[in-house]
């Protein structure tokens, strides 16, 4: 087979990267008859010196995808699964500092949580606790996310989530907006505010010798004032609630110095009852699922820069 050249018109290879996408990997830990899961989906992307592999198809320089594979395995047994963020940092790590080719990792990871399923009464009493020690129940709620770039020298942490959706059936107001000749949205004065929230935080942890952030803490702390924030904000918009949720994890949380938020706005519209005889007290709703209102903004701490792009569908 022939190996092809370079080509001589002037075509240069842009920005690349490969690895193997979406390794679902499950590990369970056994305590004695007590066990835990970590429930992952990991997914590697590596770049470097991956000129020749393009030009020439040379792949003297290309660690196998399916290498990397078999490396977020075998890690899981050898280094554990102690949180997502502490997983990725291995993998990361690993990549960039044995093979000399490749210069950045980036490790995207996706958790999905369980909790454990609470026994029958009589069970309860014949193991001794309220929760059998080895059956789950798969978490509805949100899905945790992280990802991992490092680059041999830094390292750049943001976590966050998708998929959490929160509502307020009272305590939020929209009124006093511009009115143009197309305006036909009455103002409300007490109204639901629903979200699916879809949240990145950077981490300031940037390299090995500086303390490493309690990883499992930190989002079990995000999310709570998030959430407390969510539901303590007297509301006049989605953006001033938004504001709030990041604001609280900003003052709160000092290893992260960044948030960002995209809030689709989950319309309510009360439904008109009258042709029915009957009057809707802000009690009956049509949840529409489009068009929604899409808000999104970061919140920064001060004197920081952004980093998290702005389309949080690209992290
Ligand atoms: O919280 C809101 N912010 C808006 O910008 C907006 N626009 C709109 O029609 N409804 C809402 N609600």
């Amino acid at each position: 087979m022939t190996v092809n050249s370079r080509p001589a018109r002037p075509v240069m290879l842009g920005q690349n990267q490969y690895g193997k996408a979406e390794n679902r990997v499950v590990k369970i830990t056994r305590d004695g008859a007590t066990h835990h899961i970590k429930d992952l989906n990991v997914s590697v992307a590596l770049s470097g010196d991956m000129e020749e592999v393009h030009y020439s198809g040379s792949n003297a320089n290309v660690l196998p995808t399916d290498t990397t594979k078999n490396t977020v395995y075998a890690f899981a047994k050898e280094h554990g699964i102690e949180s997502a963020e502490q997983f990725g940092i291995h993998l990361a790590r690993h990549f960039v500092t044995s093979q000399e080719p490749i210069r950045t990792a980036r490790i995207r990871i996706e958790e999905y949580a369980w909790e454990r399923i609470e026994a029958s009464d009589a069970n309860s009493r014949f193991i001794g606790a309220d929760e059998v020690k080895h059956s789950f129940v798969r978490k509805g709620q949100e899905t945790r996310l992280t990802q991992i770039t490092y680059d041999g020298e830094r390292w750049e942490v943001v976590s966050g989530l998708k998929d959490l959706v929160v509502m307020n059936s009272t305590n939020s107001e929209f009124w006093g907006y511009v009115k143009d000749k197309y305006t036909t949205l009455k103002e409300a004065y007490d109204r639901i505010l629903a979200t699916e929230v879809s949240g990145r935080w950077r981490f300031n942890w940037t390299d090995d010798e500086q303390r490493m952030p309690n990883w499992e803490k930190s989002y079990e702390q995000v999310r709570k004032h998030m959430l407390q924030a969510f539901a303590e904000t007297y509301s006049l918009s989605l953006q001033q609630t938004l504001y709030q949720m990041g604001a609280r994890i900003i003052n709160n949380r000092s290893e992260i110095d960044e948030v960002r938020f995209s809030l689709p706005n989950k319309h309510h519209f009360l439904v008109d009852l009258e042709p029915f005889g009957l009057k809707n007290d802000n009690e009956v709703y049509f949840a529409a699922d489009r068009p929604y209102g899409l808000i999104e903004a970061t919140v920064l701490r001060d004197g920081c820069e952004a980093k998290i792009p702005v389309d949080l569908t690209n992290l």
